[in-house]
């Protein structure tokens, strides 16, 4: 795992993004071979999206032949209300950037029959091959897309009932009426999300400190379901100042040291691209970035 940690929300959104068109435009995605993206909602991506507009309206990049599949939807809301999660990519992103609508997906929280929706979602990730890259948030109790502590660890996309932590949280985004926030939601398991090839987590905000310092400096434990990040190969957490506030000093300065290392490991590999060795040993794109 790596933590990067940047000034404030904004310089941690353009990180973020600065990292996602790297991935896009290396991975060269066609209509055939698509890049495969999940995304999150919340306010924490926010100046992520808001830097990854700017770069597909500066022609640094396209999502023309991106797939997402996002993380979460509530139960119950209608797709149109303000607070939907469908009403929200759009709002924030999707209208923004020239990704075909054909190629967002979105859970419908509205399903007939909400079990079958969850099983079809799962099957459409299977059938473009999986998630390549995960962007997710987290919420206050560390719950990662709407897995709440005490979610499996194996868990897939299902029916989630929300902690009343996070109905509390939400009720900001109702008009801070408690009784408008929708008790259940739908949600990718903590097993899909370890499934992607790549994760990368936005963690902003003193209220996420407590979350952040439990998922990284304790156990993997169901309570804090991001801390699950520790078991996968390729997590990424872009953190703020705020929210390092929990950490003990010697863990942000082994991830700085990380930082230094991993900046010296890519200005080597670029030195050695440059020279065409690489492309003679095979080695291209994604395997040649540094990952402890
Ligand atoms: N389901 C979403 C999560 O995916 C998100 O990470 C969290 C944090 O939201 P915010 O970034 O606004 O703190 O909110 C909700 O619970």
């Amino acid at each position: 795992m790596r933590l990067i940690i940047r000034d404030d929300p904004p310089a941690v959104g353009d990180y973020i993004a600065q990292y996602i068109s790297k991935r896009i435009n290396d991975f060269e995605p066609t209509a055939e071979k698509p890049f495969v993206l999940g995304l999150p909602t919340g306010s924490s991506p926010i100046p992520t999206y808001k830097a990854l507009i700017a770069l597909v309206k500066a022609g640094k990049l396209s999502f023309k032949h991106v797939v997402t599949f996002n993380m979460d939807e509530y139960v119950g809301l209608p797709q149109e209300h303000s607070e939907s999660y469908h009403t929200f990519m759009f709002r924030e992103f999707f209208s923004h950037v020239d990704i075909p609508p054909s190629q967002v997906n979105i859970l419908n929280g509205n399903a007939e029959d909400l079990i079958a929706e969850c099983n079809a979602y799962e099957a459409k990730i299977k059938s473009y091959g999986g998630i390549e890259l995960f962007l997710g948030g987290i919420g206050e109790d560390g719950h990662i897309a709407f897995n709440e502590p005490g979610s499996s660890l194996a868990s897939r996309t299902r029916i989630k009932t929300l902690a009343y932590d996070t109905i509390l949280a939400n009720a900001r985004f109702f008009n801070n009426d408690v009784s408008a926030v929708p008790r259940m939601a739908l949600t990718v398991g903590v097993q899909t999300v370890l499934d992607s090839r790549e994760v990368v987590v936005v963690v902003t905000g003193l209220r996420k400190s407590l979350a952040l310092s439990k998922a990284i400096e304790e156990g993997v434990n169901h309570l804090w379901t991001l801390s699950a990040l520790q078991l996968h190969p390729w997590a990424l957490i872009v953190a703020d100042e705020d929210a390092t506030a929990e950490l003990h000093v010697k863990t942000v300065k082994y991830f700085q040291s990380i930082e230094r290392v991993q900046e010296e490991v890519v200005r080597n590999q670029e030195a050695l691209k440059a020279k065409g060795r690489m492309v003679q040993a095979g080695i291209a794109g994604h395997e040649q970035d540094y990952q402890e």
